[in-house]
């Protein structure tokens, strides 16, 4: 089975304006509501990649039915646990004139040591060789290791853990040797030290990951594409020029390909692939939105992979 960790749920909400003016009024165009986060994001993924998977973590309890009606509606599987306070929303703005798009994420509820005793419980029940995506930033109240512990509770059942985080997260997460990493440059640069301007040089960063005991390391370089660092191999998806909607929910929609492919044994090769055509697919489409698999079928034949 996939599980997947959402540790700080959101709501999406996505602003329309033409432009931002500081220190004005600003008037909306359009808004768009998702329910969101990182971990719940990728369930949504697997779930149109017709897998099954269970949403875990934390939910506050103010705003929870908007959560469980959408996971309920989409038949997506979840248990979490359910915590005093409200689920944040996290800003989207896309000023239309421009196409710039900024994201101002909020910090959520604050969770106690017995919720936080109750999820680690909850993950120490696992099962062999079950396939964890630990992703998002962590609540207030919950330490920064508690990825780290998380790995270390489940590594020596073959759990095989993906991480996607950053800052403090990913720095002490990391320390377990996770099976996967999918860092984007941004939160590369928080583990090591590379030119982001000289591909060779994120090519050695992401070796270096390897070379410290992490299986793979996916790059995701945003319009750049993408890098997939093994023991064995180095393979780098060009990217496709697309009509940008929303990069909203593109990583997450990587890691779901990832946690897809290694549950069926893919080759990186397929992984990456299939990565990179979610991915292209959550930049199509708006807000943090289902997704099609038609079309991630259509997008993963013009996926081109070189080997470096
Ligand atoms: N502007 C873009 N044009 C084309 N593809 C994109 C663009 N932004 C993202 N992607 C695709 O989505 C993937 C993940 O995007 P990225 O922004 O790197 O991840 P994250 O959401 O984790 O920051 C990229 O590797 C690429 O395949
Ligand atoms: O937990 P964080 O780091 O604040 O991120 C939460 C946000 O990330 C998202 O999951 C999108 O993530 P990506 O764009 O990296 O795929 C949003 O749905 C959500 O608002």
């Amino acid at each position: 089975m996939i599980y997947t960790v959402t540790l700080n749920p959101a709501i999406d909400k996505t602003i329309f304006l033409d432009s931002m003016r500081k220190g004005e009024v600003n008037r909306i165009k359009k808004v768009i509501k998702d329910v969101g986060g990182k971990g719940i994001n990728v369930s949504k993924v697997l779930k149109v990649l017709g897998k099954e998977s269970i949403v875990l973590g934390f939910l506050g309890s103010d705003n929870k039915k908007y959560f469980v009606d959408f996971l309920e509606d989409a038949n997506i599987n979840h248990d979490f646990i359910t915590v005093d306070g409200e689920n944040r929303t996290n800003l989207k703005i896309i000023e239309l004139d421009s196409d710039i798009h900024t994201d101002i994420n909020d910090i959520g509820f604050s969770v106690d040591e017995e919720s936080v005793n109750l999820l680690l419980n909850r993950i120490s029940s696992l099962d062999e060789d079950d396939v964890v995506v630990l992703s998002g930033s962590i609540p207030s109240g919950v330490s920064d290791d508690i990825y780290r512990k998380i790995i270390e509770t489940i590594k020596h059942k073959n759990a095989k853990v993906i991480l996607d985080a950053d800052g403090k997260a990913l720095i002490e997460g990391i320390k377990a040797k996770p099976y996967m990493i999918k860092p984007n440059v941004h939160e590369l640069k928080n583990i090591v030290d590379f030119d982001e301007n000289n591909m060779d040089s994120i090519v050695e960063a992401g070796k270096k990951l390897v070379n410290q005991g992490i299986e793979k390391v996916l790059i995701s370089m945003g319009e750049l594409g993408s890098l997939y660092i093994t023991k064995k191999d180095v393979l780098y998806a060009n990217p496709l020029k697309l009509e940008v909607k929303s990069t909203v929910g593109a990583g997450d929609s990587m890691v779901a390909a990832i946690a897809y492919g290694i549950e069926d044994d893919l080759f990186d090769l397929e992984i990456l692939k299939l990565a990179s055509a979610c991915g292209a697919c959550a930049v199509m489409t708006e807000g943090s939105k289902m997704l099609n698999k038609d079309i991630i079928e259509t997008i993963k034949q013009q996926i081109n992979i070189n080997r470096r």
